[in-house]
């Protein structure tokens, strides 16, 4: 039987002494020039940047926007496949959900991913079938990075909690499983540390540092319970070297290290 997701997550931080999660946003238009020409350029790419990064990642998220295509869902199955490989977990940054018999077919993304973001709008019966997969990841979208996060997700309940503090409380009910976690953005630390105190067992995924300029020491500071948590970074690391066209990998290996050292330095605290 396979462990419970973030069982392995907790190993593999342990092994690799990071809580770096790569983000895979191979976006097609930013691609090392030389690479285009190849059959399937984003997995060219990928595998390039998993050569260079293995060593330094607690996990690979590729979010599903930039594979949305027939080409796209190729290269993503190879990556996945190619990160199973180097025994890195795999988070699918999907953010699904959907009314019963649909998002069950979403939870089938789970088949070839270790973990999966979940959107929680539409309530526990959208999320019912992710939840279910007890040895799965499933991170629960509570305090998102961007500009607009605040739009829905501040306004105040009659309850007097706001509407990410709801969230909080609903993921750990629904964490029977001991399977969910929060994504919760490093450019609203203090939401960050209200939700690390509000509920202490959950881990986090905290997207948000590098090119959104988030704070990097709340995001270890309040993402990990008990050490595990991931602090993710897509664009700083596999686009560091943007302007190298063939050094592009060991550019991204260099941010990807430099990372987790920055990150550690935090852990070590
Ligand atoms: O669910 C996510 O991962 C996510 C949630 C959030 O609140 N903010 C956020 O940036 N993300 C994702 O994290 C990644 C951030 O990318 P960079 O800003 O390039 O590091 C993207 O794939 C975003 O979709």
């Amino acid at each position: 039987m396979t462990a419970p997701f973030f069982e392995r997550l907790g190993d593999r931080i342990e092994r690799v002494d990071s809580v770096v999660s790569v983000g895979l946003d191979a976006d097609r238009s930013r691609l090392p020039e030389h690479l285009l020409e190849k059959d399937l350029p984003q997995w060219a790419f990928n595998r390039r940047i998993i050569d260079a990064t293995h060593e330094h990642a607690a996990c690979y998220k590729p979010n599903a926007a930039f594979y949305e295509s027939e080409e796209g869902w190729r290269s993503l199955r190879e990556t996945i496949a190619y990160a199973d490989g180097k025994d890195v977990p795999v988070l699918l940054d999907a953010k699904r959900a959907d009314i019963g018999n649909t998002t069950r077919q979403y939870a089938e993304l789970l088949d070839d991913v270790d973990a999966i973001t979940v959107n929680p709008y539409m309530g526990r019966d959208s999320l019912q079938p992710f939840l279910d997969r007890s040895e799965k990841g499933v991170f629960v979208l509570c305090r998102t990075s961007n500009p607009g996060g605040a739009d829905l997700q501040d306004l105040e309940l009659a309850s007097g909690e706001t509407v990410y503090e709801r969230v909080a409380a609903l993921a750990d009910l629904w964490n029977e499983h001991g399977n969910v976690g929060l994504v919760v953005g490093a450019t609203a630390p203090e939401e960050l540390e209200s939700i690390r105190e509000q509920v202490p067992d959950l881990p986090f995924l905290v997207p948000g540092i590098g090119a959104q300029g988030g704070d990097a020491e709340a995001a270890v500071e309040y993402g990990l319970s008990g050490g595990v948590g991931l602090v993710n970074s897509s664009r700083g690391i596999i686009f560091a070297g943007e302007d190298q066209d063939e050094a592009f990998a060991r550019a991204a290996g260099d941010a990807a290290r430099r990372l987790k050292r920055r990150l550690n330095r935090y852990r070590d605290a």
